[in-house]
């Protein structure tokens, strides 16, 4: 007999004597002839879809149990380069609030995330970690895609803006009369914000009967297709208040990796603002100068391109949110420089602590880390950090 005592980074449960337990929860009874004796931990999976869907790995934990994961995940990746810190109670978001997902329709008119390591699609019925307004969509486009007559999968991307669902169909594109109607009907019948398609050359929009926005700080930023979101509000709330705490009163700050905007509107004084994906910048351009906020922003790739040490030292507070590979060539610039404060944001501990490492080499103290898990009962990992260094 042996208990099982956390969950491993992919979601299986570890018990103390090493044996790796699908679907086990910390405080669960491994019995002598294998048999999973629950523990105050395990919960019944809300959903009917569980574990076969890919979309959770975790349901069968209660809030408590995901957050001592969430913890772990992020203790054990600093562990890796020796490296420790606050690390603060994990910001979860509830269960019906992710407001983007990306669905793939078959065919056959399946629809739903792809099976738990597989490439099988489970035809959803329910999901409990998608807004309702999300769901509302699934099975009208069941409906509607099949008729298109695409003979390969489609991928459906789903976020909800300021107007309502906005809609991306990558895979084919809709032609002739029929098509139109039924898209025309689908768009009116289900008030869709704005129905996109992709069929290879890039997003070309067939319906949008007002602009479509995401607010963000306050401000109404237009929203490319597909362009990156934090994955909930509250997911969203918690890493904004936690960057806005790191850089406090700074007068002039950069936002790296900076998106639409999402800590550029939100942050203090002047912001200089960096981002790779032209659509999303020019969106943040548009949107800054109209409500007169003092952002500044540049189109630039900051892997071929990292601000240079002597222009980083410019600013007061930096921020950097990049992609799940980390940043080690901007970090690098970083290390080396005079800010007193860096607010970093990240989807991959590993990446992070890599990177942290990097930071602390150049004389930064990581001050905290504010977890978030804005994917519930899923493995994935969010956080907001805190480097400062003392003034030499
Ligand atoms: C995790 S998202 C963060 C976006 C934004 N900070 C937010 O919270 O909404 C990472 C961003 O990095 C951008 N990005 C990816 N590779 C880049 C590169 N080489 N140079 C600059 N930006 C890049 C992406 O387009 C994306 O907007």
């Amino acid at each position: 007999m042996t208990t099982i005592t956390r969950i491993a980074a992919r979601g299986e449960g570890v018990a103390a004597d090493g044996r790796h337990v699908a679907l086990a929860a910390p405080g669960d009874t491994l019995a002598d002839d294998g048999t999973l004796i629950p523990g105050p931990h395990h919960i019944d999976p809300p959903c009917r879809h569980y574990p076969e869907c890919g979309g959770c790995q975790l349901q069968h934990l209660d809030d408590e149990s995901w957050a001592g994961f969430i913890t772990d995940r992020i203790a054990s990746a600093l562990d890796a380069h020796g490296l420790t810190t606050i690390i603060r109670a994990p910001a979860l978001s509830p269960p019906h609030t992710r407001r983007r997902a990306t669905l793939h329709v078959e065919p056959s008119g399946r629809i739903g995330f792809t099976a738990e390591r597989s490439h099988q699609i489970v035809d959803l019925h329910e999901c409990h970690v998608i807004a309702p307004e999300l769901f509302a969509l699934v099975r009208p486009l069941k409906r509607l895609l099949p008729s298109f007559k695409a003979k390969r999968r489609l991928d459906v991307h789903l976020t909800l803006a300021d107007q309502g669902v906005d809609v991306l169909v990558k895979g084919v594109a809709p032609e002739g009369l029929s098509h139109h109607d039924a898209l025309t009907a689908f768009a009116q019948a289900h008030k869709v914000a704005r129905i996109a398609f992709d069929d290879g050359m890039g997003p070309e929009t067939r319906w949008e009967p007002e602009p479509v926005t995401i607010t963000l700080g306050g401000v109404a930023v237009p929203l490319p297709p597909a362009a990156f979101l934090q994955a909930t509000t509250e997911g969203e709330a918690a890493l904004v208040a936690a960057v806005c705490e790191s850089v406090g009163a700074a007068k002039i700050t950069a936002d790296l990796f900076a998106g639409l905007g999402t800590f550029a509107l939100a942050l203090p004084g002047r912001v200089y603002a960096a981002e790779g994906a032209r659509d999303a910048i020019m969106a943040l351009k548009a949107a800054a100068g109209r409500a007169q906020r003092l952002v500044f922003t540049e189109h630039r790739d900051l892997f071929r391109r990292p601000l240079t040490t002597a222009e980083l030292n410019r600013f007061d507070a930096i921020v950097i949110d990049p992609p799940r590979a980390g940043a080690r060539d901007q970090v690098t610039q970083l290390a080396a420089g005079t800010v007193p404060v860096i607010a970093y944001v990240s989807c991959n501990p590993s990446t992070f602590a890599a990177d942290a490492q990097r930071l602390r080499e150049g004389g930064y103290a990581l001050d905290w880390i504010q977890p978030v898990g804005q994917f519930r009962w899923s493995t994935h990992v969010e956080l907001a950090a805190r480097f400062s260094r003392s003034p030499s």
